[in-house]
């Protein structure tokens, strides 16, 4: 695995191929984020009884919380029709127009990524959101002229992993704006647990728990651990995966006690050892790290804000108590105790 394949990473990999069959189906089926979950079921029940389309729905949160599943869900509960396509796929006017035109009444239109499309693609998004109209310019030059185009009623379902990139505008056509947070260890024992019973795996309650806990609260690395697992105790011949079982598959697979790995912990030695601490600038860091420095604000830093290991200020990264512990060392005396904070939409 390369460095960027990290098995913690909440990002889908070439691996992954297999967890889309094990997707949950329903709204019922769908464990954890209770908040985003009662909305929508509200909304669509209400959109259902009146006939008339969903609300936009935008998703927003770190990889590999939901947000396709989700997604799905939401066409299947409405009974409509479920189109998908990305924010980077969409290059010209002519692409996006073709879909919308195609759309049958109260279908949703997912677009993945959402972040990236162009300005001038937001821009026709804008009136097919509000009015479900589509203003088109026919021809070029002096002949060139306006037509608008009326289009059924549908759904627009965005998600992304950074609200914050999004224009004002495109955010605020979203009637329901959903945020799906980091799974607890015990929503993540039952997805995993009821994994293990699709994959037909021998795995007891305390090594889904043990998986749980070092899945960085994220479904997706929950299943891929799941997977690993798996083909360990197969070659290893065991035929029950308690917690032993489980947790010696994780260290193999250099995953520690809390979900970090590697990464994690080369990120959080570098602010520990030539930073003091910090605050350091992000920029700074995934040059020393040689990373991108969207990979480190999509991918590995939102758990270790989460859990305490890293604090976002506004001048900067700086490490945390659990992140001084975690390495083992002590936080240098002369530190502000009280850092200004960043809120929390990017995360
Ligand atoms: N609540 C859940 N219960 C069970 N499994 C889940 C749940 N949420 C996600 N999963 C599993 O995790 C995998 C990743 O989810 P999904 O693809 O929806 O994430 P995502 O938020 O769209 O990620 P990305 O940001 O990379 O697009 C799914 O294939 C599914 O198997
Ligand atoms: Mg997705």
């Amino acid at each position: 695995m390369s460095d960027d394949e990290r098995i913690t990473s909440g990002e889908r990999l070439a691996d992954d191929a297999g967890e889309t069959a094990l997707r949950p189906q329903s709204l019922e089926d769908f464990t954890g984020q209770k908040a985003s979950r009662e909305n929508l079921k509200v909304f669509i029940a209400a959109a259902k009884s009146r006939g008339e389309a969903l609300d936009h729905v935008l998703l927003h949160g770190p990889p590999g919380l939901g947000k396709t599943t989700l997604a799905q869900i939401v066409s299947r509960e409405l009974g409509v029709g479920f189109r998908a396509t990305s924010g980077p796929v969409i290059q010209k006017a002519g692409d996006l127009a073709a879909i919308l035109t195609n759309l049958q009444p109260r279908d949703v239109l997912f677009i993945d990524e959402i972040h990236r499309l162009q300005p001038a693609i937001e821009e026709i998004l804008y009136p097919a959101m509000e009015d479900f109209q589509l203003d088109l310019i026919i021809g070029e030059g002096p002949g060139a002229r306006t037509v608008r185009i009326d289009l059924p009623p549908f759904t627009l379902v965005g998600a992304t992993t950074r609200s914050g990139l999004l224009a004002t505008p495109l955010r605020d056509r979203f009637g329901i704006p959903l945020r799906l947070i980091f799974y607890t260890a015990e929503e993540l024992t039952r997805i995993i647990a009821r994994l293990a019973d699709k994959l037909e795996m021998n795995l007891t309650r305390e090594g889904a728990g043990e998986i749980a806990r070092r899945a960085r609260g994220t479904p997706r690395v929950a299943g891929r651990l799941t997977r690993r697992i798996r083909d360990f105790a197969l070659v290893a011949g065991a035929k029950i995966i308690d917690r032993e079982v489980a947790d010696a598959a994780l260290s193999r697979l250099d995953v520690d006690h809390v979900g970090l790995d590697a990464m994690d912990i080369r990120y959080l030695r570098r602010l520990a050892e030539h930073h003091s601490g910090g605050p350091v600038g992000v920029e700074t860091l995934a040059a020393a790290l040689a990373e991108a420095r969207d990979t480190l604000e999509d991918v590995v830093e939102p758990y270790l804000i989460q859990e305490g290991f890293l604090l976002r200020t506004s001048r900067g990264r700086m490490l945390g108590e659990a992140g001084w512990r975690h390495l083992g060392l002590k936080p240098p005396q002369n530190r502000p105790d009280q850092p200004d904070l960043l809120g929390g939409d990017e995360i």
